[in-house]
């Protein structure tokens, strides 16, 4: 019997848990299919078992059996209550909520399982049962009942919350965010980013009356009415009875083959419907549905824990945030936040986020730019949750009708200050619950496109995340973040990264306010999930990588080869063969056909050890091939998702530029359309002067002769000076001035010959002179207008000028 047994685990705790079979497949099946898993039988009385036997199947008898070991095992019959108490989720929230004083320790629960095996329904519970998720939320609120602070009577806590906060959150109350999830009527309307969706069919999934007064409804709320008013402004839905009632008898119909306990929450009937909705290729985003939230009306009650608490630091006030976000193809989305419409393309998409250091979290990693809700009370955590479970994608699979497709990850974060007149910030832990995707065979699960491209997405993380539990198994108590290969996926980086005690010293200023403590390693709880009636090989790899140790022992059918091997010696053997022949009677052989037959033996036995070492390594390639077939796919999608952002990036960048060169060219026009409206200003104000001036000219023309009237004057006026200049002269002839004749009449002379030079130029320009050159002044494009107009007026003026 081979043995390798591994070390206790040191970052996970690893319980199994055995999923009963289907209510359907008991009661209809005739030959139910065989249990090829056995758990081993304990000692003592009330301890719950540890150990498993995995019996390879008829068609597979050639495969080992294999034993494996866990922290416990739960079988079929252990009820949630069981589950809950006995992996210790409740040192689990106490821890979180750092009743020894500190900042707590963070916390982790996580299932794990083939697809179908029952890890949703672990954590996340059915209608009628409640899940890990739900108690551990149940057990904190009830015990910080009186050190929370409420953020809606509380309206600082919300304000020094955000401001704490190292991941770069968007911290909102529970209030705004479920009014704005489950379309209260009171809400702010059109807030909603899907605001172009059109005509969005409201698919109630159970006539509002019959949720409210199910028998098994132990809390009601008001469900909505399904309001066209209620809804944001550019959703319309459409209702009307006929179709209402078709899609209630469809849905009932769909349903009805469901086992009792699988009814409805919101979440879980949307995960069914789903099936329909998404499949291979056409396999959208989930936006849509996030229009038609209801309020679930029940939200199952049982188990009931109502007696339990765990301790809490009685000196500290606490609040709490919840987020949610899942990992889906290696990428980590929001699951709190509505998906925003893409520019180019029109349909709904979510921005990945960052898991990361950052400023005020150096020394460990944060998923970045969630958002977060603060939560007074259970029923808003789970109102929450329920709503996050509502984005999560799942699919119907040939292996599970509703299979949740991608890792989900459900963060509960317990902030915690001291009590004191002057509250220092927020620190605090978290407990992070998460519903792995499971991991199936494209064969056995029937997917395509799409789905199938999931499939080896999940597949592949969840071999990461194989890797990763065998070494810190094999490790041990010595783990090292350095030989934990968690830096692979997404996923493994989200489980491992803050796994491993750090603390940070900070060298600059802006890391001296962060936390320079040492940070507790978070606590790991893994439920691994099994289906002994399920799928063999599925499960057995499974387990094989999960189990805290492993047995095996050789196959039950021997071949003839390790029958050879198994022999002590080949001489042994012979010497068996040659007693028996001999006790025959029969001839002894010689030494040479002794020493053919050993010889040929030894080949055979040497054959059989090459071919069963091919095989190993056929096996592995084989295994290799598929990985890298997964890998391949994923890197095609990561591909298409990259060409996807590049040309979204492209067109919004070219939208942009189309912009500048509008404004551009809508600045230039606006420009060109001034300059010529001024210039058509100009030309009309030319075009007034001009007529101004025929009209003057014209005026003058009739009214007015300048020349004749001036010359008329000046030959008066000369007359009139040479009747003076001869009144002087005769005057000068009396007094006998002799000398001074000859100066006067040289001043008479001058004053004459500019008389007669000022009436040369009065005839120079004359009317008919000067409208000869009006009609070249209108003309077109016959020069500068302006040059005209100014020689018109320079003319005009030196004529004015002249005549004064
Ligand atoms: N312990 C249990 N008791 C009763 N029913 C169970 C139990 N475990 C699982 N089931 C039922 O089995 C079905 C599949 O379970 P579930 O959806 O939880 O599987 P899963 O492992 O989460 O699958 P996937 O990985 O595909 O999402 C559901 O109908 C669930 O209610």
């Amino acid at each position: 019997m081979e043995q390798q047994t591994k070390s206790h685990a040191s970052l996970f705790e690893v319980y199994l848990r055995l999923r009963p079979p289907p209510l359907s497949s008991s009661q209809h099946s005739t030959t139910p299919p065989d249990r090829f898993l056995a758990v081993e039988d304990v000692d003592e009385e009330d301890a719950l078992p540890t150990h498993i036997t995995l019996n390879p199947p008829n068609e597979n008898r050639r495969r080992a059996v294999e034993k494996f070991a866990f922290t416990k095992v739960f079988e079929e019959d252990a009820t949630q209550l069981d589950v809950f108490h006995g992996t210790g989720v409740l040192p689990l929230v106490e821890g979180v909520l750092g009743a020894q004083g500190g900042n707590g320790r963070d916390g982790l629960l996580a299932t794990l399982g083939v697809t179908g095996s029952g890890k949703s329904h672990t954590i996340l519970g059915s209608r009628s049962q409640r899940g890990l998720t739900q108690l551990a939320l149940d057990v904190l609120f009830r015990s910080i009942s009186n050190n929370t602070l409420d953020p809606s009577t509380n309206t600082s806590v919300h304000a020094t919350v955000a401001a704490s906060d190292p991941s770069e959150a968007q911290v909102m109350s529970a209030q705004m965010f479920l009014d704005t999830m489950f379309g209260d009527p009171s809400a702010s309307r059109g807030s909603s980013s899907r605001a172009h969706t059109p005509m969005v069919k409201r698919t109630p999934l159970f006539a509002d009356h019959d949720l409210e007064h199910h028998p098994d409804s132990e809390v009601s709320y008001p469900s909505l009415p399904i309001d066209p008013a209620g809804s944001p402004k550019s959703i319309r839905f459409v209702r009307t009875p006929m179709a209402e009632n078709s899609i209630l008898a469809s849905t009932v119909s769909t349903l009805s083959h469901l086992p009792s306990y699988m009814q409805t929450t919101a979440a879980i009937a949307r995960k069914y419907v789903t099936k329909f909705d998404f499949k291979g290729d056409s396999y959208p985003p989930p936006t849509p549905r996030r229009h038609l939230l209801q309020r679930p009306s029940v939200i199952p009650q049982l188990p009931d824990i109502g007696n339990l608490t765990v301790d809490i630091d009685p000196n500290s006030d606490y609040a709490i945030l919840i987020s949610m976000y899942e990992v889906y193809n290696d990428r980590i989305f929001d699951l709190l936040t509505p998906a925003s419409p893409n520019k180019s393309t029109k349909d709904y998409r979510r921005r990945p986020l960052l898991f990361k250091p950052t400023e005020q979290s150096p020394d460990r990693k944060v998923v970045t730019g969630l958002r977060k809700i603060i939560c007074g009370t259970m029923r808003e955590a789970l109102l929450v949750l329920e709503a996050g479970l509502t984005e999560r994608r799942v699919a119907g699979t040939g292996s599970n009708s509703v299979s949740s497709r991608s890792h989900g990850f459900f963060c509960v974060e317990v902030k915690k200050r001291r009590r004191s007149r002057m509250p220092s910030s927020w620190g605090g832990s978290a407990l992070t619950v998460v519903d792995l995707a499971g991991s199936e065979r494209a064969r056995d699960a029937k997917t395509a496109g799409a789905t199938l491209q999931e499939a080896g997405k999940i597949n592949e993380s969840l071999m990461y995340l194989g890797q990763c539990l065998q070494m810190q198994s094999d490790i041990g108590n010595s783990v090292k973040p350095n030989l934990v290969p968690f830096r692979q996926c997404k996923l493994t980086e989200l489980l491992f990264s803050n796994s491993f005690p750090s603390s940070s010293i900070s060298s600059t200023a802006s890391h001296s306010q962060s936390q320079s403590h040492h940070r507790n390693p978070q606590k790991g709880i893994m439920i691994v999930t099994a289906d002994p009636l399920g799928d063999f090989n599925a499960t057995s790899q499974i387990l094989r990588y999960s189990a805290l140790a492993r047995e095996v022992t050789v196959p039950r059918i021997p071949s003839v080869s390790s029958t050879i091997i198994a022999q002590s010696t080949v001489s042994h053997y012979f010497s068996q063969t040659h007693t028996r022949t001999a006790s025959g009677g029969r001839t002894t052989p010689s030494d040479s056909e002794r020493e053919t037959m050993e010889i040929a033996a030894l080949e055979i036995a040497r054959m059989s050890e090459e071919i069963d070492g091919l095989r190993a390594e056929l096996k592995d390639e084989q295994d290799r091939r598929c990985e890298s077939e997964a890998h391949l796919e994923s890197m095609r999608e990561r591909m298409a998702d990259i060409e996807m952002d590049i040309r979204e990036e492209v067109f919004s960048e070219m939208e942009k530029q189309m912009e500048i060169e509008m404004r551009r060219w809508k600045a230039s026009f606006a420009a060109e359309a001034d300059r010529n409206g001024e210039h058509l200003d100009r030309k009309l104000e030319i075009l007034s002067k001009t007529m101004d001036l025929d009209v003057l000219g014209s005026e003058n023309k009739e009214n007015f002769h300048p020349g004749e009237t001036r010359n008329d004057d000046l030959e008066a006026e000369n007359e009139r000076l040479k009747r003076e200049v001869e009144l002087l002269r005769r005057e000068m002839q009396c007094k006998s001035p002799s000398k001074r004749i000859p100066l006067r009449e040289s001043k008479t002379n001058k004053a004459m010959t500019d008389l007669g030079g000022s009436m040369e130029r009065l005839s120079f320009s004359t009317s008919s002179e000067r409208n000869s050159r009006l009609p070249e002044l209108k003309m077109p494009g016959n020069g500068s207008p302006l040059k005209k107009v100014r020689k018109l007026a320079s003319k005009k003026w030196d004529v004015d000028e002249d005549d004064l």
